[in-house]
């Protein structure tokens, strides 16, 4: 996508909505209903927007919405691409420069995660410090190609790519939420999917510093920091990775992983909503 086909999206989607938010949120699998925080809502089917490619995974529904919390206006993808859905990489990222050119500024980014840290359980909300992007280490960047200096610089730095001032906010709402029980921080490792991870994979994340695991979101945060959007990264942590061969643990399986992500949405929905009304006070 040129910076000009971007533009045309732009223009077919603004000529339809008079919102203008300038704060995001990416729907992880099973999460869609966060959504439904939203009031003044207006959807978009992808199917509906020019050029724009469609969900194809369950969890997933599917849905640019712009809408209201408290005053301000905040744009939801209902829907994610992942690579693994056949789309090249660059192409799963592509909403997010929509976003900029709407005027986003912070981008709150969530997952569904398997935990690769023992001490994580099964509904804890793992804050995200820092990823690695395990295909991208390769060369399946989603700034690889010719770069347009309007989106941002050919060497993008990642080093400070989950907002440190964002981080401490979260800490500070999810204790006043009563849900810091459930908080965590980590590092999440972006696989390509769709298969889970073996046995030996989950202990080689291990090694590597993994404290989650899951086939989406890294690519999103390069494209966002690329053009300088500040991002929150927040896994909730639907299975507990299979660590030791032979076990008798139930392996990952996805209707786990919605089921897990509409069990704890109230939860999400409480922090994400907070989040929100005081994002303007860092
Ligand atoms: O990362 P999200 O989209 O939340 O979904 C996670 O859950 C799915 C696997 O169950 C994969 O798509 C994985 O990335
Ligand atoms: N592995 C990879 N992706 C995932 C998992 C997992 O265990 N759970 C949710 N998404």
């Amino acid at each position: 996508y040129s910076y000009e086909s971007i533009e045309s999206i732009i223009k077919f989607i603004l000529s339809r909505t008079s919102q203008r938010p300038e704060i995001g949120i990416i729907c992880g699998t099973g999460m869609g209903g966060l959504a439904d925080i939203l009031y003044e809502k207006e959807s978009f089917p992808y199917k509906e927007i020019p050029d724009f490619p469609v969900s194809t995974v369950p969890g997933h529904l599917g849905f640019l919405v712009f809408g209201k919390l408290n005053g301000t206006q905040v744009i939801c993808m209902q829907g994610r691409f992942h690579v693994y859905e056949g789309y090249s990489v660059w192409k799963c990222v592509m909403p997010i420069r929509v976003m900029k050119l709407i005027g986003v500024r912070v981008l709150i980014i969530t997952n569904a995660a398997g935990s690769v840290n023992q001490n994580f359980s099964v509904g804890d909300i793992m804050l995200i410090k820092d990823h690695i992007n395990f295909s991208g280490l390769g060369s399946n960047n989603p700034l690889r190609g010719k770069n347009d200096d309007r989106w941002g610089p050919r060497f993008s730095p990642m080093s400070d790519a989950y907002d440190l001032r964002l981080r401490q906010l979260v800490r500070t709402i999810a204790k006043k939420l009563d849900l810091d029980k459930y908080l965590k921080e980590g590092v999440y490792c972006m696989i390509g999917g769709p298969s889970y991870e073996t046995v030996s994979e989950i202990q080689l994340l291990k090694l590597l510093g993994a404290d989650a695991v899951g086939m989406s979101t890294a690519h999103e945060v390069i494209a966002a920091r690329h053009c300088a959007i500040r991002v929150i990264g927040i896994s909730l942590i639907t299975n507990s990775c299979v660590m030791k061969h032979d076990s008798e643990e139930m392996p990952a399986n996805h209707e786990e992983v919605m089921e897990v992500g509409n069990l704890h949405k109230k939860d999400l929905e409480k922090l994400v909503t907070e989040i929100i009304m005081n994002i303007d006070t860092v």
